[in-house]
């Protein structure tokens, strides 16, 4: 656990919270870069390759992003993504993605990417590569972003199709650092993906995996004992397990939460109904992210400046919740050191 500084966290009264919140420096380490799709966007790539959409224009995309469960909103991001045809369209959605995020504080990011959603769709998972990959270059250039791809498993999807897409992806090991399984949680436990986890980290890659999003606590067991997961992607339901409680803050197993996507996605009422002050309190090394922002209604500041208010959460709390996000994320240590003391030279300057 990173040690909390000494600073008068009490100065930092609500209104100056959220100015901070705003501008701290912020590690994103839950987007699928799939979920920035912003309903421009996806209507004038529709135009520019002829593809025909349900939607007459932006009002009618946001007005169908009702969800009432993940596999609700998963249809309709499955949907949408069928409009990324070619390098430039993968390019230009992760650039536009990069451009909010930097805007957003956020300093380093660690995107997820669904390869089968393109290659079930004809797409060589070259073409994907060579626009991630330019707008990644982009986003560290001329943004100062450090930016990092981890490509994620389809657990709707058998295990054999995961493997061939990670042995696919393999000409292209330079350009990700890990492996995630995401999609449709229920009925498609962890224990299904052992071999495919198996695997990346014979090839020494990062290893995460969705899991108690909407699914039990044992899928949360399973991810860690048998996919020998080093981060929980939400994680939320492990309230439901004292035993397991213990075991992730035992560990320092990081959740990567996602507040607005999980009340979105009818997990929780409302916010003022969200586990994040429970499961900090409780000692969990959890962090703020955004999942997919561009269906659920706000990025990385949105998801903190919104959570901690309708939760109360203090400066101290906030700032641990963002200290949590560089101690989970896969980056070296005077990396970290370095992203740390720019975190506390926001809090101090607010705290002055
Ligand atoms: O929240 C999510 N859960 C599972 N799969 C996903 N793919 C995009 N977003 C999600
Ligand atoms: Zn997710």
């Amino acid at each position: 656990m990173i040690p909390e500084p000494d600073l008068a966290f009490e100065r930092i009264g609500p209104g100056r919270l959220v100015e901070l919140l705003k501008r701290a420096p912020k590690a994103e380490l839950h987007l699928h870069i799939e979920g920035t799709l912003e309903p421009e966007m996806m209507l004038a790539l529709a135009r520019r390759h002829g593809v025909a959409l349900p939607y007459a224009d932006v009002e009618a995309v946001r007005a169908a992003y009702a969800f009432t469960s993940l596999q609700s909103f998963l249809d309709l991001y499955y949907a949408g993504a069928g409009v990324l045809r070619d390098a430039q369209d993968f390019h230009d959605l992760a650039w536009a993605y990069f451009q909010r995020a930097a805007a957003d504080g956020v300093v380093h990011a660690e995107c997820f990417v669904d390869p089968q959603t393109h290659t079930a769709r004809g797409i060589p998972m070259a073409v994907l590569f060579e626009g991630l990959v330019a707008a990644q270059r982009r986003a560290q250039t001329e943004l100062g972003l450090s930016v990092q791809w981890i490509l994620c498993v389809l657990r709707h999807l058998s295990e054999d199709e995961g493997l061939a897409m990670l042995e696919a992806a393999l000409p292209y090991r330079e350009h990700f650092i890990g492996l995630g399984l995401d999609s449709s949680e229920r009925d498609h436990p962890p224990r299904q993906f052992v071999r495919v986890f198996e695997r990346a980290r014979a090839l020494g890659l990062h290893v995460v995996a969705h899991a108690g999003e909407e699914g039990p606590p044992d899928y949360i067991w399973q991810a860690l004992d048998l996919l020998q997961v080093q981060r929980i992607d939400h994680g939320v339901q492990a309230l439901h397990d004292p035993a397991l409680m213990q075991r992730l803050a035992r560990e320092r197993v990081p959740l990567t939460v996602c507040p607005l996507s999980n009340v979105k996605l009818c997990v929780y009422p409302d916010l003022t109904r969200h586990p994040l002050g429970r499961l900090l309190d409780a000692g969990l090394c959890v962090s703020v992210h955004s999942d997919d922002p561009a269906y659920f209604g706000g990025y990385v500041g949105d998801n903190l400046v919104q959570t901690v208010a309708a939760l109360g959460l203090s400066a101290r709390q906030a700032w641990r919740l963002l200290a949590n996000g560089f101690e989970a994320a896969f980056i070296d240590e005077p990396t970290r050191a370095r992203y740390l003391q720019r975190l506390h030279a926001a809090f101090a300057a607010a705290a002055a």
